[in-house]
Formats: C-alpha cells, sequence, structure tokens
C-alpha cells in the first residue's frame, strides 16, 4: 500500500526536509508514500494573489481567506482521485484541534490519503472550517508560526509507523507509545561507546549479553521512568492490563 499525503501551504519549501533526509526520505525514494504540496497562492482570485484579508470585528493580524483554500483542497483531492486513490480526509492543525496521539496516529494510516491544510497569521476563516475540514488535530498546547511543523510532525509520525519503513519493525514497536492505546510505558535509558562518559558508567547489566537480566532492566527503567514522569501513562497501562505481576511486584518495592 502506498500513501498519498496533500499538503496545503504557503510554504510548500518546508517540506522539503521529509523527501531530502533520513528515514522519510529513504520511504519516500522507495514510493512507500507520496507528497504533493498546494499553494494557495496559486488558487487566489485575484491578479495581485491574495490569500488574506482583515478580520470582521477588527483585531490585530490577518485571516486566511475561505476561497483560496477550498479551491486549492478541491484541486489536491481532485488530484487523488485521477490517482485512483480515495478523495483524503482534510486535516487542519491548529491548537483547538485534538492532541494528537499515537493511537489518532495509527488509525490514520488506514487512509490511503489525507490533505492536511496548514493554517498561517491568525488563522483560517471559520466557514472554511465548517464546510471542508474533516477533522482539528493539535500538536499540542502552543502556538506555532503556522500549521507547517506541526503537519511535518505528523507525516513523520504516520511514515514511521508504516511496513518495511523502519528496517527494524521491532524498533517500531518498541516506540515508547507503541501501544499507548493497551498501555506502553516511556522508553528506557539507551548508552552506547564509549563505556565510561563524563565520568558515568554504562550499566554492568547491558555488558553482561544477559539478554533475560537486560529485557528484565530494561522493562524496570521504562517502569520507573513512567512512575516518576507520567504517572497518568502507567496507571493506563494498568488498567488496559497491560502490567504483569513482575511489573507490580517491582513497583511495590519502590513504594515500600
Ligand atoms: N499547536 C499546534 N498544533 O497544530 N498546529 C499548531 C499551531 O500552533 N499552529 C499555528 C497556528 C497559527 C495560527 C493559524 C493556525 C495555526
Amino acid at each position: 500500500m502506498t500513501y498519498r499525503y496533500d499538503v496545503i501551504t504557503l510554504f510548500p519549501e518546508m517540506f522539503g526536509v521529509l523527501t531530502t533526509c533520513g528515514v522519510t526520505r529513504r520511504a519516500h525514494e522507495r514510493g512507500i508514500w507520496q507528497l504533493q504540496t498546494w499553494n494557495p497562492r496559486q488558487f487566489a482570485s485575484d491578479r495581485y494573489k491574495t490569500i488574506d484579508d482583515r478580520p470582521y470585528g477588527g483585531g490585530p493580524g490577518m485571516v486566511m481567506l475561505a476561497q483560496p483554500l477550498a479551491q486549492a483542497i478541491d484541486a489536491a483531492q481532485h488530484d487523488q482521485r485521477v490517482a485512483g486513490l480515495p478523495a483524503g480526509r482534510v486535516i487542519y492543525l491548529s491548537p483547538q484541534g485534538r492532541r494528537l496521539d499515537h493511537a489518532r496516529v495509527v488509525s490514520l494510516l488506514a487512509e490511503p490519503s489525507l490533505v492536511l491544510l496548514c493554517g498561517r497569521y491568525e488563522g483560517v476563516d471559520e466557514r472554511l472550517l465548517n464546510t471542508v475540514v474533516d477533522e482539528e488535530i493539535s500538536l499540542g498546547d502552543f502556538v506555532l508560526s503556522g500549521g507547517e511543523i506541526a503537519a511535518m510532525a505528523l507525516l513523520d509520525a504516520l511514515i514511521r509507523q508504516m511496513p518495511d519503513v523502519l528496517n527494524d519493525a521491532a524498533s517500531a514497536a518498541q516506540d515508547s507509545f507503541a501501544d499507548v492505546t493497551t498501555g506502553g510505558l516511556l522508553d528506557c535509558p539507551h548508552y552506547t561507546r564509549p563505556e565510561v562518559y563524563a565520568g558515568q558508567a554504562v550499566p554492568p547489566v547491558l555488558l553482561s549479553g544477559n539478554h533475560a537480566d537486560i529485557a528484565r532492566w530494561r522493562r524496570q527503567q521504562a517502569l520507573l521512568s513512567t512512575l516518576s514522569k507520567r504517572p497518568d501513562i502507567l496507571a493506563r497501562a494498568r488498567e488496559a492490563g497491560q502490567l504483569t505481576q513482575a511489573d507490580e511486584r517491582f513497583l511495590a518495592l519502590q513504594s515500600s
């Protein structure tokens, strides 16, 4: 299955990072996913290629006009259909959206095509959201200069979960939140050469070659990290039945 992602953005050049760097580049070169960007300026109806205007009711900044965005979205979905794909679900990246998590990333892998809408300035005309946007997704409770970086983060998270993208399927599965919907923990610490750095030695168990001890140590470190940094995730893992009796025994020792 190949994935087709269309992005509506005033800065298409930002997305070159995904097709020229790292894991996402290699997956793109292998045809596992495709990217098409659409600049709303090309769909502006006037000769000045206006894509924004002042807000009704006054206030600072500018608002993106609905018409150029709607036409760009329509062009993208038409192109997807011409490519034999369904017209993709339209997702607007904004702080008003539902917070992105691993579960949503995994569920979006069911969509062979998506249209990602990146806002700028103060946002887009609400009537666009009410007519052609299917869903709003937020990267977190902070404000970026535009939706592009959030869209790139979503694309990166999606691509690394696609089959055959990561050379070790286990590393995707071991992603901290790989099974957060069923109770993933935070990641364990990682070490590599040299054996001593900044006066700190690699934990001896990792040099022991005893894979059972190493796996136990890593699990226990993940439990400790999750307990101290994200007790909410630990509680969710417990509720999802993801903690073993050995986990619970270890955790009980921590609080005794
Ligand atoms: N946070 C976020 N998560 O997803 N997007 C975010 C963002 O901060 N986006 C910038 C805003 C800027 C005003 C226009 C609409 C997008």
